[in-house]
């Protein structure tokens, strides 16, 4: 309950949230009463990291705390890394806290400057943000003024991740992360815009994502999909018989023009293809705060072909609207 008090007090006086309050506060305490073990420790983390007062920050450019030096003392500092470090491993970022560069696995910031040129002005917009991860990209929506933000993922380290990176960028707008799966949450029909980024490849029935995707949006609204395809044509759709690029849980990944068919076949209009590119080894890559294997290790020596043998990875940002 103290995660959400405030995120429940924002939908009561959303009216175009007050669907939410009657299924996600009794799923919200499920997840509190099944959360993994090792969310007390990070918990402990969180409530170690110091309360900075004044924070400046710089999200439009960048996620950045940009006075922490002049906040606290530089062993303070050295201990705040490593609180951080022990939350790791940090994928999406990156993130600077003053003097503390969180390197993370991808160069998150890179796909952004991708996406922001081709969408529809955040400002003022209500946003939803499936799959955030720990909420890189929450962050870098508040810096285009986007009028709230809610996130959706299930993993509980990202979770953590982001109430860290919320205490110290010490930032109390609407903006909140709820830690369930997005085909749990209910259509609102409501938010200007909804974000999709990585999540489809790892869903089941994709259509059925599509279409949980569009009822959450107003009519008019924007969806920005973005995600892994192959090369091919309107009849192209891989389906990994195992793993694809070491990855598990990845049923579907269609050329982009199938994919285009699969949003007119969930209604959507004015579909565009805004951008197409691979997956390089410099975007993607093991870092000091994610110290697992990554892409370099999920392709042939060539690579040109995934260690599975298929095509190495590549990702589509897509615009369209509900009608
Ligand atoms: N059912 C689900 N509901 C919601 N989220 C889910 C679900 N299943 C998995 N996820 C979450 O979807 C995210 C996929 S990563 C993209 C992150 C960010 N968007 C990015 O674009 O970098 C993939 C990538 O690396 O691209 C993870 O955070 C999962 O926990």
């Amino acid at each position: 309950m103290q995660y959400f008090k405030s995120f429940y007090n924002y939908i009561l006086n959303e009216k175009e949230l007050s669907v939410w309050i009657k299924d996600i506060p009794s799923l919200l305490i499920h997840w509190e009463e099944t959360k993994n073990s090792d969310f007390e420790s990070w918990k402990k983390i969180i409530k170690k990291i110091p309360i900075i007062q004044s924070p400046l920050t710089e999200l439009k450019n960048q996620v950045a705390l940009t006075n922490l030096s002049e906040c606290i003392n530089k062993e303070d500092i050295l201990k705040l890394e490593s609180l951080l470090k022990k939350l790791s491993p940090w994928r999406k970022g990156p993130f600077t806290f003053g003097p503390i560069k969180i390197n993370t696995e991808w160069r998150s910031d890179w796909k952004w400057k991708r996406i922001i040129r081709h969408i529809a002005p955040l400002k003022n917009r209500k946003v939803l943000d499936v799959g955030c991860g720990n909420g890189y990209y929450m962050w870098r929506m508040l810096g285009e003024e986007a009028r709230s933000i809610i996130g959706v993922d299930p993993s509980q380290l990202f979770f953590s991740q982001f109430n860290a990176s919320k205490k110290l960028l010490g930032i109390n707008n609407d903006i909140y992360f709820i830690p369930l799966p997005f085909e749990k949450i209910p259509p609102a029909n409501c938010f200007d815009t909804v974000f999709s980024m990585g999540v489809l490849y790892h869903r089941v029935s994709p259509i059925e994502h599509l279409s949980q995707l569009r009822d959450q949006l107003r009519p008019g609204g924007e969806l920005v999909l973005e995600t892994m395809v192959v090369p091919g044509d309107e009849t192209t759709v891989l389906v990994p018989k195992g793993r694809y690029a070491q990855m598990r849980n990845v049923y579907f990944f269609p050329s982009s023009k199938a994919l285009v068919v699969w949003l007119e076949k969930c209604k959507f209009t004015n579909i565009k293809i805004v951008n197409e590119s691979d997956t390089t080894i410099e975007e993607q890559r093991q870092t000091d705060w994610m110290k697992y294997n990554s892409l370099d290790s999920f392709l042939n020596s060539n690579q040109n072909l995934t260690v599975e043998g298929y095509p190495p990875p590549r990702r589509v940002i897509i615009t369209a609207n509900r009608p």
